[in-house]
Parts: structure tokens; C-alpha cells; sequence
């Protein structure tokens, strides 16, 4: 089990690592950076396939698949897109003991792997819109440390490349990608997100806009990019001669979109909601919803016990929900509650002779602890009903612990010491990069664990945009910028209400 001293709020890491191995998610691999995603996890990875797969192919978005390897030659197309990213990208150099002439790179984005096959597709505007998602692995080699489902070298994701004949088509569906992108968040990993577009500095060079949707870490009060949505403008249709016969004859450069959602939602999700018992799963993507144990008493009749949790354990599963009935013989049902309760199980039905000759169960719900007495005849109500204040409820603390945790400010002086209290911050901007450059630089100067972070051994205090929030978003409240508003780093003109954190 999670064992002693492994608490959440006393040292994180080693509170993720406990809980996302011994909740059976994550086994370590002997490849650096590299894990094993166990059915505890992947099956969540299914749920939100699930949902946004659902989703794309309502905006008639097709699925493909693309080669994994690329060619020198085609992921070098463009000198600038790639050169910030060269040392990232993973090289197959030999094949069997000979070396390779021409050595080819693994996808670490597809990119320059379907674009000039776009290129191929793409003549007449009646080829347009193009809309193709792939479901895949990529492989990118981070320096930093790496953190299972947050960062790793190789991570599962979907990426949606989409060509458009103007950029109206295409801006507007960057927003509705992102609102998807929200919802899986929100919706299914009950995490509350701020949507944004990101500055000039940390937008995708390649692209014409970034949009992003940031999540935060109540623990140690970090931000996490949790997907992202570009427009990329004609820059790429430039780059690789996508152009087509516009409907007045002459030849336009397609507008293209790329976005993607990884793996990261999972471990974003094990963070926000896991308490020192292990994993708190949202009921909407829980492996098992519920599970059925029955008690055993001496001299009880066990037999009418296990026949009545196997009944209520059908009806539940007859009615959709995905319930187990743990009837192990050889555990009691002390290691069987801390066991569902380190996996996470949002609902665990006790039913015991007394249980039985009442007619009811005992509920407990993994979030609360709470404990209620729910009427066999009435069990599969009973559940969806609880389950559904679960999910809510576990959104709804969410959202307050979040918004709990971002702090206005006016000045930098105000700035580090809210950073320190684990808050992001709201704040006044000019968008102007060198300022941007100059906040990452005092706030790492001004930051405590500069030597620790040199060594490696902990995340940066550096404190960077995170995004400039939308305008009329649900839970995000946003100040207005007056006339004479002034930056609160620079003092020039502000221009837009910015989100600053540290961040992973
Ligand atoms: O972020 C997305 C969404 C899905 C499709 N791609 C975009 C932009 C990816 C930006 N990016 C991000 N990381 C990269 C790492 C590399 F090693 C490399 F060669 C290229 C890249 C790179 O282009
Ligand atoms: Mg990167």
C-alpha cells in the first residue's frame, strides 16, 4: 500500500511515484524516461480516446495513420521550425550491425511526415478542408528530469492537422478544438483549466497563434500546459508548396491547424485529485465505478451474503456501470477497502448479514469518506446518483482550490512572494518579449533553489507566461485594463491581463 510517511503535501515526488506504482498505473522500464502504462491507466487513456474521437468525427475529422520514421531531408524542410528542437529528435542510425546511409528519425511531431503529402492531396479548393487525426506514440529526448505521464520520451497523444481554404475556417475551428480540449479536462478528468492563447515568446515558432489550455498543480502551485491548439497561418503551406486553385482560378496557400492532447491528462488528473490513500478517480473515467464487497461474519450465513452482492453487483453492470465484486476469499475486508481505496474506486458497497436482512448497503465514497445507507431495491439509482455527485463534487473543489490559488497583482515586488505561496498570478502586461525575458530572469534570480536547480534536482524558479486568458470564461474572473494600466514588470503600457506560474 501507499505505506507511511508518503504523504502528498510532505514530498510530492515521492508521493506521485508511490501512488501511480503501487495503484498498479505506471512500472518503470530500463530506458531513461521511458515507463510501462499499465490497464489501470491505459484504460483511462481509452476513456478519453473515447470521448474526444467521439468528438473530432463530429466536426468530420478523419483518422490516418502515418509513417513513424521521417527522412533527414523531410524533417530538415524548414532550418528554423526545427533547429530549437534538433537535439530532442531520436535517430535510427543502423540497421542489425550495419550502419545506416542515410540515418531516419523517429516522429517526435508529424508534421513534415504528412505535410508533403498534403501538398500531394491539395490542388483545388474543392479539396478542401482537409481534416486528418492520427491516434499514435512519439518520441522526443527531454534533458529534464523526467516524470511519468508529465514528461517522458516517449508519451501517446492524438495530433489533428487540418488545411482550410481561409483562415476564418480555420481560426474558428482552433477555438472549437480547444473547447473540446477543455472539456476533457473538465468533463471527464474533472480538472478545471484556464483557456488562453500563449505570448509571442512561447507560442510554437513554426505557427501563426498558439492556443493552450494551462492547468495548475495545487501542491506545489505549478502550471501545466495541458494541450495545446495552433494556428499555423500559411506558414507551413508555404514551407511545403500546399497551395491550391482558389474558386476565382488563381492559386492560394492553404490555412492550417495542428493540435494535440497527451498522456499528460492522466498524470495532471493522479496529481490534482490523489490524497495520501492513493488514487481519487473521477467517476467518468474510473476503470471500476463501483466495487461490491461482501462481509463475512462467523457463524453468519455467508452463502445468502455473496448471493445478494453478486446480485447487486449484475444489476449494476446490467445497467452500465463498471462495478467488481471482490469476493476473494483470501483477503479480508480491511486490505480490501485500502486496496480499492489506493486504485482510486469512487464508490465501495459494503453488504454484510445485517445488510441483507435490512434490504440495504452501505455506500462509502472515495472523495468524502462519507458513508450512506442506499436501499438494495434502489441500488442502481442509488449509484449513478452518487457517482454523479462525485464527479461534481470533485470539479467543484477543484475549481475553488484553483481559484484560490490565483493571486492579482499590480507590481513586481508583489510578484515572486505569490509565486512563493504556490499561487499563479494574474497581472497587468505590456507582451512585449524582452519583458518577457527579463521576468523569467529576475524571477529565477529572486528564486530560493537556484543551486538545486542547476543540479537537476528540481523544477526551475523561473516563472514564465502561461497564457493571455480568454474573455468571458466560465470560473476565471478577469480584471480590466484601463488606459493608463502600466506592466507590472516594465511599467510601459499594459495591454493584456496575463497568467504568470512557475510551471513543469
Ligand atoms: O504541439 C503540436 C500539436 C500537435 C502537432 N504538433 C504541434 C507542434 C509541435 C511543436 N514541436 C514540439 N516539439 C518538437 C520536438 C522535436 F524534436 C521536433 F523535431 C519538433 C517539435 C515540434 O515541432
Ligand atoms: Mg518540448
Amino acid at each position: 500500500l501507499l505505506g507511511a510517511g508518503c504523504k502528498k503535501e510532505e514530498d510530492f515526488s515521492e508521493w506521485y511515484q508511490n501512488v501511480i506504482t503501487r495503484s498498479e498505473m505506471i512500472d518503470y522500464y530500463d530506458i531513461s524516461g521511458c515507463y510501462i502504462l499499465r490497464p489501470w491507466a491505459y484504460s483511462i487513456w481509452e476513456q478519453i480516446q473515447a470521448f474526444f474521437d467521439a468528438e473530432i468525427k463530429k466536426l468530420d475529422v478523419q483518422n490516418a495513420y502515418f509513417p513513424l520514421l521521417v527522412s533527414e531531408k523531410a524533417l530538415t524542410t524548414e532550418k528554423d521550425h526545427i533547429e530549437g528542437f534538433a537535439p530532442e529528435v531520436a535517430w535510427v542510425t543502423k540497421s542489425g550491425d550495419s550502419q545506416l546511409a542515410d540515418p531516419v528519425a523517429i516522429r517526435p511531431t508529424s508534421e513534415t511526415i504528412m505535410y508533403p503529402a498534403y501538398a500531394n492531396w491539395i490542388r483545388s479548393h474543392r479539396d478542401l478542408p482537409l481534416k486528418l487525426n492520427q491516434w499514435v506514440n512519439v518520441v522526443r529526448w527531454e534533458f529534464k528530469r523526467p516524470v511519468p505521464f508529465l514528461r517522458s520520451r516517449e508519451f501517446l497523444w492524438q495530433e489533428g492537422h487540418t488545411a482550410f481554404a481561409n483562415k476564418e475556417e480555420a481560426d474558428e475551428e482552433v477555438f472549437t478544438i480547444l473547447d473540446l480540449y477543455r472539456r476533457v479536462y473538465e468533463e471527464l478528468l474533472c480538472v478545471p483549466v484556464v483557456k488562453g492563447v500563449k505570448s509571442e515568446k512561447e507560442k510554437f515558432a513554426g505557427g501563426l497563434y498558439t492556443t493552450t489550455i494551462e492547468g495548475f498543480i495545487p501542491t506545489n502551485g505549478r502550471g501545466i500546459q495541458a494541450a495545446t491548439s495552433h494556428a499555423l497561418g500559411q506558414n507551413f503551406s508555404k514551407m511545403f508548396n500546399i497551395e491550391f486553385e482558389n474558386d476565382k482560378g488563381t492559386k492560394s496557400l492553404a490555412w492550417q491547424n495542428s493540435w494535440g492532447l497527451t498522456t499528460r491528462t492522466i498524470g495532471v488528473m493522479v496529481m490534482v485529485h490523489g490524497d495520501d490513500k492513493g488514487l481519487v478517480l473521477p467517476p467518468r473515467i474510473s476503470p471500476i465505478q463501483a466495487v461490491v464487497i461482501p462481509l463475512h461474519f462467523k457463524d453468519s450465513d455467508t452463502t445468502a451474503v455473496d448471493s445478494k452482492a453478486k446480485e447487486i453487483a449484475d444489476q449494476l453492470k446490467a445497467a452500465g456501470i463498471r462495478v467488481n465484486l471482490d469476493n476473494r476469499p483470501n483477503y479480508n475486508p480491511g486490505h480490501k477497502y485500502n486496496h480499492w481505496e489506493l486504485k482510486g474506486v469512487p464508490i465501495r458497497i459494503e453488504i454484510g448479514p445485517k445488510d441483507v436482512a435490512s434490504g440495504t448497503v452501505i455506500c462509502c465514497r472515495r472523495d468524502t469518506a462519507e458513508k450512506s445507507k442506499v436501499e438494495i431495491s434502489n441500488i442502481v439509482t442509488g449509484v449513478k446518483e452518487l457517482l454523479d455527485n462525485i464527479q461534481s463534487n470533485l470539479f467543484d473543489r477543484a475549481v475553488k482550490q484553483r481559484n484560490d490559488h490565483i493571486v492579482t497583482i499590480n507590481q513586481w515586488n508583489e510578484f515572486v512572494p505569490a509565486l512563493d505561496n504556490k499561487n499563479l498570478v494574474l497581472a497587468p502586461w505590456c507582451e512585449k518579449v524582452s519583458c518577457e525575458d527579463s521576468i523569467k530572469k529576475k524571477s529565477s534570480e529572486e528564486s530560493k533553489n537556484k543551486a538545486e536547480e542547476e543540479k537537476g534536482f528540481c523544477l526551475t524558479g523561473a516563472a514564465k507566461s502561461l497564457c493571455i486568458p480568454l474573455q468571458n470564461q466560465e470560473h476565471v474572473k478577469l480584471p480590466e485594463i484601463k488606459d493608463d494600466t502600466k506592466c507590472f514588470c516594465c511599467q510601459e503600457k499594459a495591454t493584456k491581463y496575463t497568467l504568470f506560474g512557475r510551471s513543469y
